[in-house]
């Protein structure tokens, strides 16, 4: 009588574990057992990672890679095998290993939440207290990482030309963004596997950005399924969609129209990752995890070793062009941006197509390394805009690289409605969860009222060009004319004598 023993005809471990082989394929994933079999030459992330759980339990490695709800969309009712009673399944007993016992160690001696004092200091505490693969996929770049450490530096060639004298008693740094009014002019952009860094995922980024009154900008490749995420949403809180075209078009329309019925208030199409970039120290963990090097697999050609990025993403269109765009427009009634334009032909031409917006990006230096700055190519741009009188016909945001409220309020005095924040969020999240994020944008916050008030603006429409020299903005390598005569002062090895050669 199932009120009795609650487990009446669940499967027990040792049923699943007979079937532990590429011929009979059984996992285990959140107490439900799935005949994964047939499935297996189809995983994107290839069938080796698969097999390494055949016959176990797999929730642990599925979890931050998989929004919940993929078993339910992608694998065939039939292979739903029914309830597993977990107490028949032999927990395996995981050796810490020597690393991540000393990981544990640095999680106890981790800095206290209130020594962050910028957004730095976050990704200094995340490098020491994040598991490998997790820090590796967030921290990387493409190729040799030039863009992604161009994004930060690009902002140190723009200066400021303050104002003085002028009356900032009083500071207002809310501004809108895609018509919503928000608390202060960055949005958390899309990231990708957010259960990488933390058990709860993305739902931790809606929370703090409903706390701050701060746009969320959901991706396609969230750990939470989208319903997740915009059931953490509060109040009127706003939510984006980023969105990967997927080849089958079907599909892409089926996501598209359910954020619009879902309220989700713009829609923000990735136009830089026709393939995701090579990001070698996120493909270096993979070949760590014995289980994922799923290079020699039968009749597998996909080069799987890219890691867990290029594995997840093989569903994206590289076929995706401007002819789409009104396909797009006859689809849905959001806004449209494009996110990831990098030169201001595009822009021009996103204007002629009727698009609502642009972002400015390099996709955080993970795609084409080499390419400019959002901060540079804004630079760019606006001029232009300006001079066809176009300024007024698209909304520009940038991202990369944003760490500092000047930053933003560079961003802002050119020309941008707003900026994306990516990377210290996640790492703020990753090392010390929610209260970290909350942090991280309340110091944003801080730091924007104080250099509004130092550079003379007291309201965001105050900010304009003429606050900022962008002379070296174009200069890729920034050299300092050696001032010998100074430094023949400053060298203490110089006696007099030496003077008088
Ligand atoms: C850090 C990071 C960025 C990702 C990201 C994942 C991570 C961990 N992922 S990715 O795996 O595919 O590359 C996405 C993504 O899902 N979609 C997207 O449009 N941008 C993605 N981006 C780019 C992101 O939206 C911003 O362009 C970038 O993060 C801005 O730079 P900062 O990190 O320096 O703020």
């Amino acid at each position: 009588d199932p009120g009795e023993n609650p487990h009446v005809g669940d499967l027990t471990g040792e049923d699943i574990a007979k079937h532990n082989s590429r011929e009979s394929c059984w996992v285990i994933v959140h107490g439900k057992a799935y005949d994964v079999t047939e499935f297996l030459p189809e995983h994107p992330g290839g069938p080796k990672i698969i097999l390494k759980y055949a016959g176990k339990d797999a929730t642990e490695e599925y979890e931050p890679i998989h929004p919940p709800d993929t078993l339910d969309k992608f694998l065939p009712k039939d292979k739903h095998l029914g309830p597993v009673n977990m107490d028949t399944v032999q927990q395996e007993i995981k050796e810490e290993s020597p690393e991540e016992k000393e990981r544990q160690e640095r999680i106890k001696k981790m800095p206290k939440l209130e020594v962050c004092y910028n957004l730095m200091d976050f990704e200094t505490v995340a490098r020491h207290v994040m598991k490998k693969p997790a820090w590796a996929y967030y921290s990387s770049g493409a190729d040799d990482e030039i863009t992604m450490r161009e994004n930060h530096s690009a902002f140190h060639k723009i200066w400021f030309r303050p104002k003085v004298l002028v009356d900032v008693k009083n500071v207002d740094i809310s501004t809108t963004m895609l018509a919503t009014k928000v608390d202060i002019p960055f949005y958390v952009t899309a990231t990708a596997l957010g259960k990488l860094g933390h058990p709860e995922g993305e739902v931790v980024l809606t929370r703090a950005a409903h706390k701050h009154n701060v746009v969320q900008m959901i991706p396609t490749l969230a750990s939470c399924s989208f319903d997740e995420i915009v059931d953490a949403r509060q109040g009127d809180q706003v939510q984006w969609l980023q969105l990967y075209v997927n080849k089958d078009r079907e599909i892409t329309k089926k996501i598209v129209q359910h954020a619009e019925a879902r309220g989700v208030r713009g829609l923000y199409i990735t136009v830089d990752a026709p393939q995701l970039g090579r990001r070698e120290k996120d493909m270096r963990t993979k070949f760590d995890d014995s289980g994922s090097n799923v290079q020699s697999t039968s009749g597998d050609n996909v080069d799987r070793s890219q890691g867990a990025a290029r594995a997840i993403s093989s569903f994206i269109d590289p076929s995706l062009s401007w002819k789409d765009i009104p396909w797009f427009r006859s689809i849905t009634k959001m806004p449209i941006f494009l996110k990831g334009v990098q030169r201001v032909e595009d822009v021009l031409k996103a204007i002629e197509c009727g698009v609502d917006g642009v972002v400015l990006s390099n996709h955080g230096g993970r795609q084409l390394d080499t390419a400019r700055s959002g901060i540079e190519v804004l630079a760019e741009v606006m001029p232009i805009l300006r001079e066809r009188g176009l300024q007024d016909k698209i909304e520009i945001l940038i991202d990369g690289g944003v760490r500092r409220a000047t930053d933003i309020i560079k961003a802002l005095c050119l020309g941008a409605k707003g900026v994306g924040i990516g990377r210290p969020f996640l790492f703020a999240m990753s090392a010390y969860g929610q209260p970290g994020v909350d942090r991280a944008m309340q110091l944003l916050k801080d730091e924007m009222a104080m250099n509004m008030r130092l550079i003379g603006a007291a309201k965001i429409e105050d900010l304009t060009p003429d606050m900022v020299d962008i002379s070296s903005a174009r200069s890729h390598f920034v050299t300092q004319p050696e001032d010998t005569l100074a430094k023949r002062a400053y060298d203490a090895l110089i006696t007099p004598n030496d003077m008088l050669k």
